[in-house]
């Protein structure tokens, strides 16, 4: 048994601690917000994040950030992305030297435009780092529904590990060592999945959507090989099978809150609206400023961004792709 430390008791962070607790490890849950974690511990529920899903015997409630953190052989980040470096440099005086990391965030660093494992690498030895990633909404995983994830690491060794960890016959887990890739699609689904539910908030029909998730992906790969990733992990679980989920999905927090944009809420009104983690608002500006940074032609997610802004209105942006030079399907 391993003792896993979670720094983040969000709808993911509780979901992925009922999958290794239900495998009898034990788990200590922290979260900034103190009053949450009272409600946790009162309840043995998350109420705010994850309601329905009780939490068992083996998850504890810790009382601060250090009685989380000082016996975890496994301590899993999963704030988002835009607090991954403070709530690593903040943990990191209580993590044992030989503790594997692993970060489930899926975003991309705004003040910086650094990927998670960027932001890691500024602090840790990477031979520890390990992201989890792949079509997976904490509403169905908290259900024991079947899902399916990826681990990534440089050090396959670690990835292998926490695929042990969690996996089970309702969890399984597949490695790879592509943590450019694997960051990437995470990270860039998300803007493609608001511009899915603002089709769908517009009443477009399923022809839009199929047009904007295979072109989102067309971009994402552009800019993943830029970057340095394999073309073969977009067509993976953590590349199209997360694109087709999050653009799918009810639950996604990205497709609803696209959803309310494209009825005509305002992009902030609609972020308030979802009440957890809107990760593609704060990763469209970042992708927008690293597409132009690294020249690479990214048409969906600059007409999301311009749509975000407010420069444009949601309805201008399909004529802008619409009314685009023509183009040859592999250019
Ligand atoms: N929810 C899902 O189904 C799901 C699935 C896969 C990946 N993810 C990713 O996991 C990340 C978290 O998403 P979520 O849906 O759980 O978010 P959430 O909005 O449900 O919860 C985020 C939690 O992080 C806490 N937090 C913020 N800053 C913190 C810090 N510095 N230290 C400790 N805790 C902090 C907040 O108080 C909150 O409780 C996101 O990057 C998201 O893309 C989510
Ligand atoms: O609910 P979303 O849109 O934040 O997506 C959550 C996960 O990334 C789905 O795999």
């Amino acid at each position: 048994m391993k003792k896993i430390g979670i720094i983040g008791a969000g709808s993911w962070g509780t979901a992925l601690a009922t999958v290794v607790a239900d495998k009898g490890n034990p788990v200590k849950i922290w979260d900034i917000d103190a009053g949450h974690l009272q409600r946790m511990e009162e309840n043995r529920e998350n109420v705010d994040y994850l309601p329905g899903v009780p939490l068992g015997e083996n998850i504890a409630i810790a009382l601060s950030q250090e009685d989380a953190l000082r016996d975890a052989d496994v301590v899993l980040f999963s704030a988002p992305a835009q607090h991954f470096r403070s709530a690593l440099e903040g943990a990191l005086p209580y993590i044992k030297d030989d503790a594997l990391i692993i970060n489930v965030a899926k975003g991309i660093e705004q003040k910086s435009l650094k990927r998670m494992s960027e932001i890691a690498a500024d602090v840790l030895d990477m031979d520890r780092y390990v992201m989890l990633s792949g079509p997976s909404h904490a509403e169905e995983v908290g259900r024991k529904l079947p899902t399916t994830v990826a681990t990534a690491s440089r050090n396959l060794k670690a990835a292998e590990a926490i695929q042990d960890l969690f996996m089970t016959e309702r969890f399984r887990v597949y490695t790879t060592d592509d943590v450019v890739g694997v960051e990437l699609g995470g990270a860039l689904k998300n803007i493609i999945a608001l511009g899915a539910g603002v089709s769908d908030g517009m009443g477009f029909g399923d022809n839009a959507k199929a047009a904007l998730m295979t072109r989102g992906l067309a971009e994402i790969t552009r800019l993943g090989l830029k970057l340095g990733a394999r073309a073969e992990t977009f067509a993976g679980l953590t590349g199209t099978g997360d694109l087709i989920v999050t653009c799918t999905s009810m639950h996604s927090r990205n497709r609803r809150c696209g959803i309310m944009i494209g009825e005509g809420m305002s992009p902030q009104e609609a972020t308030e609206k979802v009440g957890m983690v809107v990760e593609g608002m704060f990763t469209t500006e970042a992708a927008y400023e690293l597409a132009r940074r690294e020249g690479v032609e990214m048409p969906i997610t600059e007409a999301i961004y311009r749509a975000i802004k407010g420069e444009i209105k949601a309805a201008d942006a399909v004529g802008m792709l619409m009314t685009r030079d023509k183009k040859r399907e592999q250019d």
